[in-house]
């Protein structure tokens, strides 16, 4: 959370150079507080697994958010009881009046078909245009994330023939953006996918700005120039033996799935999987938590207008 220093502590020239977030008493004095409405529209196959390792990463900043799930429709689940759905989830209709500090619409398992073979298209694309209206900051994961591209960018991705999954190494490309404060120079994120996006095509998008990516595997973290739209082309919420439960599953499956990159021990499926993407997890959600949503959040969602909101590099 930003320090709240004397307007004209020589510290605070010094640390604004270092890209350290401070707050001036002016700022301080006018800063209204208040919980912040963070939405959760879960695609995932394991909708449980899936809450939990999101609502891990948001309980961990000292901001309280109040979180509302979101089914993309009211059939029944795969892998999710009715019971949980109904009690814990609401449907678009029932919070379409509403605004939102932050939305976040969660990976899903559909990187082989077509969008138009997903039967909910039509539905996840009303969502994407009511949320550039209704949310100050939305976090696209993964098959979202292509969803987004696709649909807000008009960037078309590639199906692989065989899935990326596995850990890999990226770096971060952009200095003094709000994101990646606290960022080492290079970091682990786990990928889980078959769809790939042209890094050079995020790179010459005039509304996209690539932050992070990796020789392996590409584009990992892009933002649109006016801050309102984060693409996670990864699955940092995934917890240490999400990635083996995935292959398990598929190997049960008769799919002969690849190993995992740079994720057992020794290569070895029988040993335990290497954790090394959790701080970076939990800081890329901390800060996108305090400065994208936060930080430029109007103080009163339902009356001042979102489409107000200053982007960073301009304030
Ligand atoms: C992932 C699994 C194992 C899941 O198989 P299951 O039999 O458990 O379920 P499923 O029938 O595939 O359905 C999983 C979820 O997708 C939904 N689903 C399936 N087909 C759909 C369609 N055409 N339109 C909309 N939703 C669809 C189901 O309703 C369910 O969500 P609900 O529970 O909500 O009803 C399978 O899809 C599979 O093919 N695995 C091997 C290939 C693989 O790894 N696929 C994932 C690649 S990774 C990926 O796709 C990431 C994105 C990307 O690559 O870009
Ligand atoms: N990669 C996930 C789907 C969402 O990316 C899976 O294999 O189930």
């Amino acid at each position: 959370m930003p320090v709240r220093i004397p307007d004209h502590l020589p510290a605070a020239e010094i640390l604004t150079e270092e890209n350290i977030f401070v707050m001036s008493e002016t700022r301080a004095a006018n800063q209204d507080i208040r919980p912040m409405k963070v939405l959760i529209l879960n695609l995932m196959p394991n909708k449980i697994e899936t809450e939990t390792q999101l609502l891990r990463m948001l309980s961990n900043t000292p901001l309280q958010v109040n979180v509302d799930l979101m089914r993309i429709h009211d059939k029944a689940s795969k892998h999710t009881p009715m019971d949980h759905m109904n009690a814990f989830y609401r449907d678009f209709d029932e919070i379409s009046e509403q605004n939102y500090d932050g939305l976040i619409i969660t990976g899903a398992p559909l990187g082989q078909l077509d969008f138009t073979e997903v039967s909910y298209w039509g539905k996840i694309q009303q969502i994407m245009d009511w949320s550039q209206q209704h949310c100050t900051s939305v976090l696209f994961l993964c098959w979202a994330a292509h969803a987004g591209f696709y649909h807000l960018y008009d960037l078309k991705r590639r199906i692989m023939d065989e899935k990326r999954s596995g850990v890999f190494e990226h770096e971060r490309v952009q200095q003094h953006v709000p994101l990646l404060r606290g960022f080492d120079d290079r970091f682990f994120a786990p990928h889980s996918r078959y769809a790939e996006m042209s890094l050079q095509e995020l790179q010459d998008h005039p509304e996209l700005t690539v932050l992070a990516s990796s020789k392996e595997v590409g584009a990992y973290l892009v933002i649109s120039k006016d801050n309102r739209n984060l693409f996670v082309i990864g699955h940092p919420e995934y917890q240490r033996d999400t990635l083996a439960f995935e292959y398990e599953r598929d190997l049960s499956a008769g799919l002969q799935p690849t190993l995992p990159k740079n994720y057992f021990s020794n290569d070895d499926p029988s040993q335990a999987p290497i954790g090394r993407w959790h701080s970076h997890a939990n800081l890329l959600i901390s800060n996108w938590l305090n400065y994208y949503v936060y930080q430029l959040t109007p103080y009163n969602l339902e009356t001042e207008s979102i489409q107000g909101i200053t982007p960073w590099e301009e304030q």
